[in-house]
């Protein structure tokens, strides 16, 4: 059968729509070429059409036949029942990347009704603007050239890395989550200098313009981090003040800590779905 949409996404998440605005953004899709679909949230489909020019066709059993890649965009949770809905219509010729944290690329094939080729992908929302680290990895149908073309796919959406499947927990822990830790960090930064005098979009400002100034100098200098921190740490100045309050606190560990629990969670979510009913 002829492929009418390059993409069809089952799930039309925050997730989802990150991936599409990346890949219409950075000219990889065209809109007509991605199809969304979900469990029945129809305005949220329109949303999606009507903002980013996608389809959304009425019969989605047709829209999943007719794609050339099905992502998989559905909450861990759903996934076994989305599969048992779409799973045995997807064919051979198609590929399948599944974005769910903790889900094997084993656990997808045996609810496929054919040996279609699976790719594990972990993006992250930054996918949005083009800026997403992003970790794939195949699983056993999967040739070389369907890893190049999901890794061309997610590439035009950001920085990519293959990564062995076992690896996938910690990337999920770790870049997947990650955003949401650095989002945290400027709240916390934010409401710091609103604390101590600033108004709020003045301490908004000078901490966004931090982290952006900060990351372009790792990525530009290519220093070490801890290197770049030392330049920074007069003795006896403030930033040394700062910084023992965070050693004080332990911040490092409890970052690393929460690294640890997002990656056990991620294995988790995996388990906690492993022994539901698996298509014969
Ligand atoms: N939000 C994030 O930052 C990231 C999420 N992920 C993964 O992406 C996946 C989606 O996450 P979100 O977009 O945040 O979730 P979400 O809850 O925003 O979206 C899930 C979508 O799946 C749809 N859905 C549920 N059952 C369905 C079915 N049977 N058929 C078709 N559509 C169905 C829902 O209608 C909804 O549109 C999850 O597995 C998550 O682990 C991965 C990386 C980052
Ligand atoms: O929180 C979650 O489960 C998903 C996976 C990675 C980011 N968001």
């Amino acid at each position: 059968m002829k492929a009418h949409f390059q993409y069809c996404f089952i799930g039309a998440g925050s997730m989802a729509e990150a991936i599409i605005a990346g890949l219409i953004q950075k000219g990889k899709a065209t809109p007509a070429e991605i199809a969304v679909i979900n469990r029945q949230n129809n305005d949220r489909l329109k949303d999606l059409s009507r903002r980013y020019g996608v389809d959304y066709p009425l019969d989605k059993a047709e829209a999943v036949r007719r794609a050339r890649t099905l992502i998989l965009a559905v909450k861990p949770k759903d996934m076994d029942f989305a599969l048992q809905q779409w799973g045995e219509i997807i064919r051979m010729d198609q590929r399948v990347i599944s974005v769910a944290a903790g889900i094997s690329t084993a656990w997808i094939e045996q609810r496929l009704g054919a040996k279609a080729a699976v790719i594990r992908a972990m993006p992250n929302t930054s996918s949005m603007i083009g800026c997403s680290a992003t970790a794939l990895c195949p699983g056993q149908y999967a040739v070389e050239k369907d890893l190049e073309e999901a890794k061309q796919t997610f590439d035009a959406i950001g920085y990519t890395v293959r990564v062995t499947e076992q690896d996938m927990d910690a990337v999920t822990g770790l870049s997947g989550s990650g955003p949401a830790y650095i989002y945290y960090v400027v709240e916390a930064l934010e409401q710091a200098g609103i604390s101590a005098g600033l108004s709020q979009p003045i301490a908004r400002q000078l901490t966004l313009q931090t982290l952006v100034g900060a990351a372009h100098m790792l990525l530009e200098t290519e220093e070490e981090p801890a290197e770049l921190r030392r330049r920074i740490s007069s003795p006896g100045g403030t930033t040394m003040a700062g910084l023992e309050t965070l050693d004080s606190h332990q911040f490092h560990q409890t970052l690393v800590r929460a690294v640890h629990r997002a990656t056990e969670r991620s294995r988790e979510l995996g388990e906690a779905w492993s022994d539901s009913t698996v298509r014969s």
